[in-house]
């Protein structure tokens, strides 16, 4: 489904990915693990052309993105949704109005919007905040909206770059949460990079490890299932101590 043939994008003299080939299947979710400084987000924005590749093609579905303009790489765009570590909700407008936005932009029938953003705002379940501003919601509740808003209209892919470096453990699970439901209930293809080997292993089925602008493996794992930490302090201890992450001090 998104094909990438030796594609490189370098920033000046720097070359921050060098002539990767990678195919994320449909279906899938696929994760991107690396250091820092290894290229992951910059490869996962090529894969929208966020990034315009310097060399190399990206292919959406038989399509290559690469050779498409204006309009038609809009409408292509369109089936790639798109979020992010810091949530990038438009802080002046409310929960309701920033999920509109993009149907808004795509000229989505009018009558049929509040239906859609309400339908959105339901399955990330936040229709009750419809009227709140981003100020007013917590972290995961602002990733949530962000995942309605990248929903609107109707992706087949979603990309993640980095959705849940903002949040605590809890928070992370209840995003990913959603992430999972994203993929199996409405068959969206998710591709996330993060650095947090834990996010990886609980939700993704295929992990491109990324080292020095280059991939170094692709590899197919189990995923583990999301674990949700209680909130409750003790809880929180007895099961870091389990884990062997922490001695008691
Ligand atoms: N717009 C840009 N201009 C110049 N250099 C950039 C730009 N974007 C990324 N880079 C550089 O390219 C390299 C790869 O960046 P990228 O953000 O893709 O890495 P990453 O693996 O996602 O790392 P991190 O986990 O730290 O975000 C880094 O050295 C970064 O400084």
């Amino acid at each position: 489904m998104i094909i990438l043939h030796n594609v490189s994008k370098n920033f000046g003299q720097f070359k921050a990915v060098k002539s990767v080939s990678l195919s994320v299947k449909n279906g899938e979710i696929h994760g991107i693990i690396g250091a820092s400084g290894a290229g992951k987000s910059t490869l996962l924005r090529l894969m929208n052309l966020l990034e315009i590749p310097d060399a190399g093609d990206v292919d959406i579905n038989g399509k290559k993105l690469t050779r498409m303009r204006g309009k038609d790489l809009r409408q292509a765009r369109k089936s790639i949704g798109m979020i992010f570590q810091h949530f990038n909700l438009v802080a002046n407008k409310t929960v309701y109005e920033n999920v509109a936005m993009p149907l808004k932009l795509s000229k989505f029938p009018r009558r049929e919007r509040k239906n859609r953003v309400m339908e959105c705002l339901q399955f990330v379940g936040l229709e009750r905040f419809m009227d709140k501003y981003p100020a007013q919601l917590s972290g995961g509740q602002k990733q949530r909206v962000a995942i309605a808003r990248a929903l609107a209209n109707n992706p087949q892919v979603l990309l993640c770059d980095e959705p849940t470096s903002s949040l605590d453990p809890n928070t992370t699970a209840e995003v990913l949460s959603v992430l999972e439901n994203v993929n199996k209930s409405l068959g969206v293809t998710i591709v996330i990079v993060s650095h947090e080997m834990d996010v990886i292993k609980s939700i993704c089925n295929r992990v491109t490890v990324m080292s020095d602008g280059e991939v170094y493996n692709t590899v197919s794992i189990e995923p583990k299932g999301i674990r949700v930490i209680d909130s409750n302090p003790q809880n929180f201890v007895e099961q870091l101590t389990k884990d062997g992450e922490i001695g008691h001090a």
